[in-house]
């Protein structure tokens, strides 16, 4: 997590300010993806504050109850509506962040909360319910002088990403992606509407029964957009789940294994090797049959024995994605074995 100097641990950030963002925090070291950057228990939890006429009254009681430094520390974090509203509760929309992604009790992390939003970010945040702690993982190398961001949304073109950002989170987006010249600016967002195509497609159940390998295409497709629009965080090994279901729905135990693995070292990346999620894939690498829809038809069966082996990484990368590849090579061979016969 830190970077160790005389024995005492140094986080790998500084708390600075950064240009039209207020303050954020920039790394001082260079970090790996998969590094664990912040593992840090809730100041508190919004948990018991359920009644909306009482909750600034209840938030002034909590925040007394706390000792003085972490006062300090919440009262110092940011207000996105200063002069405006209830201050305390101000805050706390302002900087909470769910325990985890379908929460309804947020927390207040001092630390993360300092942590800007870039919609290409560099880190991912995970709620560990192991640890009771919200942890901060690398995605792709961070060097020296790299602001640390998090994604607060989910994706999209730049208009729906500042929309979205000015609605829920009243700013005005001034990452790196938002930023780019408009002719990469226009790049970028065709792509990421694309993207969002795809990920709609790639959903619909019916398509995946029907037509397993147009929904396989749109998995690769939607890999190499994540791949040039360099998104690291959880949306990949959602991807590679999303290819291992279309897999395990049509008996393919070899590439949905090796999917499950993909999503499982992607997950690791972004929420490290506590991760519950993670540690469920496991077992999905180990047998695809254990997933709750494997087998809706044996259009693809095979073994986890039928992996190739030794393969170079684009004959294994056209196998993987392939499968109408996969079905020719096999009806290749069975009219061989007949022949020979
Ligand atoms: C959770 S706080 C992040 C830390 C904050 N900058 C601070 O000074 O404590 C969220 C606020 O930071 C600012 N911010 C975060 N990401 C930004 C971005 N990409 N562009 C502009 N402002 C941003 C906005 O004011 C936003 O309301």
């Amino acid at each position: 997590m830190a970077a160790s100097l005389g024995g005492a641990e140094l986080p790998p950030f500084t708390l600075e300010n950064v240009a039209g963002k207020g303050k954020g925090l920039v790394a001082n070291h260079s970090i790996s993806p998969g590094s664990t950057i912040i593992a840090e228990a809730p100041l508190f939890t919004t948990e018991g504050l359920s009644n909306p006429a009482t909750t600034e009254k209840d938030l002034a009681a909590t925040v007394r109850s706390l000792p003085k430094e972490s006062q300090r520390a919440f009262l110092s974090l940011h207000n996105n509506n200063p002069g405006r509203g209830e201050p305390l509760s101000n805050i706390v929309r302002s900087n909470g962040y769910p325990l985890g992604p379908s929460s309804e009790v947020g927390g207040i992390f001092p630390v993360t909360a300092r942590i800007n939003h870039s919609c290409r970010p560099n880190a991912q945040h995970a709620w560990s319910n192991k640890m009771q702690k919200m942890l901060v993982h690398a995605v792709r190398d961070i060097h020296p002088g790299d602001e640390l961001t998090l994604s607060y949304i989910a994706g999209g073109a730049s208009t729906v990403r500042k929309r979205n950002l000015k609605d829920y989170f009243g700013f005005d987006c001034t990452c790196e992606l938002c930023s780019l010249p408009r002719k990469q600016q226009r790049i970028s967002d065709e792509r990421l509407e694309r993207a969002q195509q795809l990920d709609d497609s790639i959903g619909d159940s019916k398509r995946v029964k029907r037509t397993p390998e147009k929904a396989l295409d749109d998995c690769h497709a939607l890999l190499q957009i994540f791949e040039q629009e360099q998104i690291f965080d959880l949306r990949l090994p959602r991807l590679y789940y999303d290819a291992f279901q279309i897999c395990a729905v049509h008996s393919d135990r070899a590439r949905a294994s090796i999917f499950a693995q993909r999503s499982r070292d992607a997950r690791v990346i972004c929420e490290g090797p506590e991760s519950e999620e993670a540690e469920s894939l496991e077992q999905l690498v180990e047998d695809p049959a254990r997933f709750e829809n494997f087998g809706f038809s044996r259009r693809w069966e095979s073994t986890v024995d039928d992996v190739p082996d030794g393969a170079s990484a684009e004959s294994f990368g056209e196998w993987l994605w392939r499968p109408k590849h996969r079905k020719l090579v096999t009806l290749n061979r069975t009219s061989f074995a007949g022949q020979l016969e």
